[in-house]
């Protein structure tokens, strides 16, 4: 049974979703699936965008041999090689023998690497090469690293299309709704692309901010990622969010605490902490418990926040190994730009604090630690009561200098939204319009001169 969707009047989502997997990468959790999204164009050739993950490849078939509806397959386009999107190519090439495969020289060396017989069928595209289909043509896009090195995008210049492979990705089974617009996707997906970007591409902002750039040059009307809904109505949304993302600014000035505790004391610091916060003003504030959060939640969080408190206990001279596991998953993925505070525990020699800071002084760019560490040795004392206070009033203070921060960053946004809605009416005008909008401007100059 097939479950196409329309993405146009001649592009049809022919991918699967996946409920049934419980890690992606065999690593992180995710609770709510997966979809493997990919494309099939029907023009005066008929054209394949990706496969998908070898676990749906019957249903995914299922789909082609619907839409195709007896017409041969003319060309597959291998936009990332990574198999969850690749598995299924060799089954295509199977049942489809005058398939051509289009993709990049690295991707078709990955192809061999896997064990993908493609001999004879390649058709070796590169930055800025062109491809016609009959009505639809199309560009190819280096988009390396995003989010391994052969990954490019396919722009549609016919449509406005992007075929934008894991970039604008997220986790989450679409389960019938494909659009942006028939889904809630501030309330029921951005934690699920948050986790998913940050995991998996998180690693790669620069590359990231490289195919930015080059989307901004493309009037771009629709993304089809591989992975989660296609993007038709609210582009710029979606666009700001990876913007921030990879280049490492905190979405909202708050504060995350994690605290690592085996009996309970850094825990009990960590929630007086949080209650002390709130009771100064500060209310956007989330605790969790470094052992039982999956770190995939961790690192989507701290790329959120713009504070980030670390509580642990002193574990055999050296920080918590849950922490440190989570530490260096934000070295790893190049974690940038944030404030620190520390809560340090022990009951002989008490190292976890000093060793946080030298982690994130040594690991962490363009981050800033908090002077005022709280030690407690085994449980609270009297003087942890005025550390605490001058921990939550440092926080309070960082908090109120990052709000100018956040503001003229609304500001900036705001100022670039009106700009890019600026350029998009005036690329909807007819050429007789512009002239008269670009003389009217050369008018006003001239006056206002
Ligand atoms: C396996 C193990 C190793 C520990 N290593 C140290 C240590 O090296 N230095 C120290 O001061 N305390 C050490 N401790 C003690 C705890 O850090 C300390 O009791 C702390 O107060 C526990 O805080 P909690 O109540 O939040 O779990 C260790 C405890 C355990 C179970």
């Amino acid at each position: 049974m097939n479950g196409v969707r329309k993405v146009t009047e001649d592009l049809y989502w022919v991918g699967v979703n996946d409920k049934r997997i419980e890690l992606f990468e065999n690593i992180h959790p995710i609770p709510e699936g997966v979809s493997y999204n990919a494309y099939l164009l029907l023009d005066e050739k008929t054209v394949l965008f990706d496969t998908v993950d070898w676990s749906g490849c019957r249903v995914f078939l299922e789909n082609i041999a619907a839409v195709l509806d007896g017409r041969k397959l003319d060309y597959l386009v291998v936009n990332h090689m990574e198999p969850d999107h690749a598995a299924s190519l060799e089954e295509v090439l199977i049942r489809y023998p005058e398939c051509k495969v289009i993709s990049n020289e690295k991707a078709f060396m990955f192809m061999r690497q896997f064990g993908f017989d493609v001999d004879g069928r390649e058709d070796t595209v590169k930055e800025g090469d062109t491809r016609c289909f009959g009505k639809h043509t199309v560009t190819f896009l280096m988009a390396q690293m995003v989010h391994w090195p052969e990954a490019m995008v396919t722009f549609d210049t016919t449509n406005g299309v992007l075929f934008s492979a894991d970039a604008f990705g997220s986790f989450g089974s679409l389960d019938g709704r494909l659009f942006d617009d028939e889904v809630n996707f501030d309330r029921d997906w951005i934690d699920n692309a948050r986790r998913y970007f940050t995991n998996i591409v998180g690693k790669y902002g620069p590359f990231v901010q490289q195919l930015l750039a080059k989307a901004k040059t493309a009037p771009i009307k629709m993304f089809c990622p591989l992975h989660g809904p296609v993007w038709r109505t609210n582009l710029g949304y979606y666009l700001d969010k990876h913007d921030k993302w990879s280049r490492y600014i905190p979405e909202e000035n708050g504060v995350m605490i994690v605290y690592a505790s085996m009996y309970g004391n850094t825990e009990s610091a960590a929630q007086a902490l949080a209650a002390q916060l709130c009771e100064k003003g500060v209310t956007n504030v989330r605790v969790y418990d470094v052992s039982k959060t999956h770190v995939s939640y961790l690192v989507a969080e701290a790329f959120k926040y713009s504070h980030i408190v670390l509580a642990s206990v002193t574990y055999n001279l050296n920080i918590y190994p849950v922490m440190e596991d989570f530490l260096h998953h934000l070295k790893v993925l190049n974690l940038s730009k944030r404030v620190f505070g520390i809560i340090e525990n022990g009951s002989w020699a008490i190292k976890s604090g000093s060793l946080m800071e030298q982690y994130i002084d040594e690991n962490l760019k363009d981050c800033r630690i908090l002077n005022a560490r709280m030690t407690i040795n085994s449980s609270a004392n009297r003087s942890n009561a005025s550390e605490l206070d001058a921990l939550s009033d440092a926080i309070v203070k960082s908090v109120a200098i990052e709000e100018k921060a956040f503001e003229q960053r609304v500001i900036d946004d705001a100022a670039f939204a009106e700009e890019e809605a600026r350029k998009a009416a005036f690329k909807k005008l007819s050429a007789k319009e512009r002239m008269a909008l670009m003389r009217e401007k050369h008018r006003q100059e001239k006056g206002e001169a």
